[in-house]
């Protein structure tokens, strides 16, 4: 079995430890993270060094990144891809996958999660507790889908886009590069431009990063 470092030490970096020891998949779990050493746990997983020494890591460990900002997370994924670092999808037991879905690699899929038959999911993507894909989606790299957030079938979701806890999006739209949409909206168009997207139906409010 492989070991597992968690690159991020935070809130959902134990979450990520908990979907990883529960799909009995690694024979150790363990954290870096830039508190390190004047913090040397988090909750039941020892964090072992900085961030910044993952390189020094990457023979012995597979990774999982436990950064919730979608770039940060884009930017570290293509830093360890580049040196070849392994990164696993790590799916919980009690999420259901259907079989016929294409995941690319350092995905997260926490439990309650729904990912239907005929979905493509690219990298370092998360589907977040209790989030529904629906058939047919194409999710494309560094996508955060938040706890109860459920996309309709056939729905298209740009690089970097963050669906806010429980929004949802109606089916056969396409949603831009960047795009973030609020706690609680519902999207009912395709969004033609990155921005931040809020209320029912969604509008755009203003640009992001
Ligand atoms: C396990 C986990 O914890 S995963 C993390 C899950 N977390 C989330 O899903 C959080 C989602 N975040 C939100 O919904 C936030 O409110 C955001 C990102 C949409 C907006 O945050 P900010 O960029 O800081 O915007 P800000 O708070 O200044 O709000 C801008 C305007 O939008 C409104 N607004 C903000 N969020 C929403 C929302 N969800 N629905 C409707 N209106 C909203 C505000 O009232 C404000 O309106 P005003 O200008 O008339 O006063």
């Amino acid at each position: 079995m492989s070991k597992l470092l968690i690159i991020g030490a935070g809130g959902h970096g134990k979450v990520i430890a908990d979907c990883a020891e529960a799909s009995c998949q690694f024979s150790e779990i363990a954290f870096l993270d830039d508190s390190h050493p004047e913090r040397d746990t988090n909750l039941a997983w020892p964090i072992i060094d900085k961030s910044s020494a993952w390189k020094i890591y990457k023979e012995e460990y597979d990774f999982a990144l436990a950064l919730g900002h979608n770039k940060s997370r884009l930017a570290m994924y293509k830093a360890l891809q580049d040196s070849n670092a392994r990164m696993p999808n790590i799916v919980h037991p009690r999420a259901v996958v259907s079989k016929h879905v294409s995941l690319g690699a350092a995905n997260v899929i926490f439990a309650g999660a729904v990912v239907n038959p005929g979905v493509s999911i690219g990298n370092a993507c998360i589907i977040n507790t209790g989030a529904t894909v629906d058939h047919d989606c194409t999710l494309g790299d560094a996508i955060h889908i938040s706890p109860g957030a459920n996309l309709a079938g056939t729905v298209s979701v740009g690089d970097l886009t963050w669906f806010g806890v429980g929004s949802c999006s109606v089916q056969s739209i396409d949603i831009a590069f960047n795009t973030q949409v609020g706690a609680g909206a519902a999207v009912t168009n395709s969004t033609q431009a990155s921005g931040l997207y809020v209320g029912v139906p969604a509008k755009r409010i203003k640009d992001i990063d």
